[in-house]
């Protein structure tokens, strides 16, 4: 997988390319990553890109064509398909599903704002998709952009080496992720779910599916809306609320 960010703040994405399993796919070779900043597309000496906005109000407005020539600086000699995607709280939210379809893409190009925001004839021109990753805003794109791309990049086949830890992730199943525990057996006086220690497979995969179903009914319950229960699904939950309903 081939992306490329268009950020002011290139150095920024060291946190993805050098740490980690992304760090390590990426020093592998198994995807790729370019930042290409916008001010060397500045048509006037001083590297201006942003403007006050039309209409007045407070900050500045990224102009639109140093963003246009980098984005199209970005599309030479691309292979496979392309999407290109501004992250801004007025996308649509990243989802488990959407993660799913955008690591399918041959060449991501993510558009990072700073400042109020760009000029909005950039995103009818040059942007297919707007997408955020939560209800907040912050001060740039670039740390949205770096969230969907591991998110995305956990998905690309060998990146994390062991492709089962992807589907055991929370949400992969639609349910939030059971509980984890290591040595030591006993710490603070809490000792570990003896079921954790009896190396019946069968009896821990049970107790692991019970625990997230736990977590998702009491913590996320809205994750189960749109699930189609298996019976013994449906058994188990009763049996949580029972419980719950004391
Ligand atoms: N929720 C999000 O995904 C998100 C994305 C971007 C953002 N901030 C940038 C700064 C200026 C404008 O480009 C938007 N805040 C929140």
């Amino acid at each position: 997988m081939n992306i490329q960010a268009i950020t002011l703040f290139p150095e920024m994405f060291d946190s993805i390319t050098q740490y980690g399993v992304t760090g390590r796919a990426h020093k592998q070779g198994i995807w790729q990553f370019r930042a290409i900043n916008p001010r060397q597309f500045a048509d006037n000496k001083l590297g201006y890109i942003d403007d006050r906005p039309f209409g007045g109000g407070v900050g500045m407005v990224m102009m639109a064509e140093p963003l246009f020539q980098a984005i199209e600086s970005a599309k030479q000699n691309l292979s496979g398909s392309l999407k290109v995607i501004y992250l801004s709280p007025q996308g649509a939210p990243l989802t488990h599903k959407k993660v799913v379809e955008l690591s399918q893409w041959d060449n991501l190009i993510l558009l990072c704002g700073r400042y109020e925001g760009v000029d909005e004839r950039v995103l009818q021109t040059c942007v297919d998709e707007e997408i955020s990753i939560g209800d907040f805003v912050v001060s740039g794109g670039e740390l949205p952009a770096m969230m969907l791309m591991d998110a995305v990049l956990r998905l690309v086949p060998d990146v994390l080496g062991d492709m089962a830890s992807a589907e055991q992730d929370s949400f992969a199943n639609g349910l939030l992720d059971y509980p984890h525990y290591t040595r030591p057996t006993e710490f603070q006086g809490m000792a570990v779910p003896d079921v954790l220690k009896s190396g019946n497979h069968a009896l821990i995969a049970e107790w692991r599916f019970e625990q997230s179903l736990r977590r998702t009914l009491l913590r996320r319950p809205d994750l189960l809306d749109g699930r189609d229960l298996l019976p013994q699904e449906i058994r188990l939950l009763d049996k949580i609320r029972q419980e719950s309903n004391g």
